[in-house]
């Protein structure tokens, strides 16, 4: 009779301190099983040593798209090369796979991701993985399945392992009704996009396991990103990007938005500082968990005028497409980040005339 008296007691224990669901749990705690996969902390795609020099230990998710291998490398110079790990779940080219450690992370095996956080120490995740907009819409299941649920599994394990967690948000967060010139951080946010409304969630979700468990959360409303290296991965913003690479293949560059279409835009170095400044940001700097950032805004025929600077006989067209034309026209077209720049001193360096200083961007008149 004792024993069973003090199995129920140790029982009943262990169902208090697990948050077992019958009282008021710290963490969000899901069932504990096998996973089919185990991955060894030396596994083969590179051995991860241990830091032990007081950096973090970091995961990068959906790592391979137009940021993450830029936001690796700023990372690994800071941080060090072993201590950053980028992972996908698609292939990455040689120079990516060589250039530091790369792991495979389905964001939607919960299991899986889990065991890279506890095998390899991690202490900060960088949640990177998403369908865009434009591709959202193409296939509304996936993009929920990915952005919501995907988003689900990263909180639960980032709460469970007490990391540090960036999710990055977007002006797409904002819709029709919310102001668009400028947008604040805090307003009505009724986005059209299954994209945006999965960011909404995100921002909320990340905020309630803050103030719920002691999440350390923190997220940008990212603009519409341009960089030289990486394409973008199926936004409405892509004609920013598209527009350098057209210029230099063929000098021909046809716009899918009205050349009116005003949108913030960034340069991806700024995106990147932005990223590491808010994530190493005193706790008690930060009033709010969710912030706007910006540095510039333009449409496409501003665009095109200035790269035309440069390429003086390129050829630009319009041909509207309604689908990412009608989310363009939802978006703010100026952001408001004077929280950011007051709380935690955010600055960006470029504007459009510097974007078009940028060697890399700059588009060569080389086609024939
Ligand atoms: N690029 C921008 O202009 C911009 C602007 C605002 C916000 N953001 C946000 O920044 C983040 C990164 O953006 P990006 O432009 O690099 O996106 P991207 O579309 O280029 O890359 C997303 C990556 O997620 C990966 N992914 C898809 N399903 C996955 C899964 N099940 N498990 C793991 N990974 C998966 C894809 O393979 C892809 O490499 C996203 O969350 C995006 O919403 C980007
Ligand atoms: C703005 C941003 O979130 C992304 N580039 C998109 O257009 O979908």
């Amino acid at each position: 009779m004792p024993i069973i008296r003090n199995l129920g007691r140790a029982a009943s224990q262990l169902l208090q301190s697990s948050g077992c669901g019958c009282g008021v749990s710290l963490v969000p705690v899901r069932a504990i099983g096998v996973s089919p996969r185990q991955v060894a902390s030396d596994a083969s795609f590179h051995s991860v040593t241990f830091s032990e020099s007081g950096h973090p230990r970091v995961l990068i998710t959906g790592g391979l798209g137009q940021l993450g291998v830029g936001l690796a490398k700023l990372l690994r110079k800071r941080f060090g090369k072993n201590n950053v790990i980028l992972s996908d779940i698609r292939k990455p080219a040689d120079n990516v796979f060589y250039s530091g450690p790369f792991i495979f992370a389905d964001i939607l095996d919960y299991k899986n991701l889990r065991e890279i956080v506890v095998n390899n120490r991690i202490t900060w995740l960088f949640h990177y993985s998403a369908l865009l907009s434009a591709v959202g819409e193409a296939n509304v299941p996936l993009a929920r399945a990915v952005n919501i649920t995907g988003l689900h599994n990263v909180l639960d394990i980032a709460a469970e392992h007490n990391l540090r967690l960036f999710v990055p948000s977007t002006i797409g967060a904002f819709g029709p009704t919310s102001p668009r010139d400028p947008t604040p951080d805090i307003c009505i946010q009724r986005p059209r996009t299954i994209y945006g409304v999965s960011k909404v969630h995100a921002e909320l979700m990340g905020e309630y396991y803050h103030y719920r468990y002691g999440l350390d959360f923190r997220c940008l409303r990212y603009p519409g990103i341009i960089s030289a290296d990486s394409q973008p991965g199926g936004g409405t913003t892509d004609y920013a990007v598209k527009i350098f690479h057209d210029a230099i293949k063929s000098g021909k560059f046809k716009c899918y938005l009205r050349p009116d279409t005003r949108l913030p835009m960034m340069y991806i170095d700024d995106c990147l500082k932005a990223t590491l400044e808010v994530m190493e940001a005193p706790a008690e700097a930060l009033t709010m968990r969710t912030y706007n950032i910006n540095a510039m805004s333009f449409t496409p025929e501003e665009l095109a005028q200035e790269v035309q600077k440069y390429v003086p006989e390129l050829q630009v067209t319009y041909n509207v497409d309604q689908v990412r034309q009608a989310i363009a026209d939802s978006w703010p077209m100026n952001f408001d980040d004077s929280n950011a720049r007051r709380d935690w001193g955010w600055k960006h360096d470029y504007d459009l005339p510097e974007l078009r200083g940028i060697q890399k961007l700059k588009p060569s008149s080389s086609y024939s």
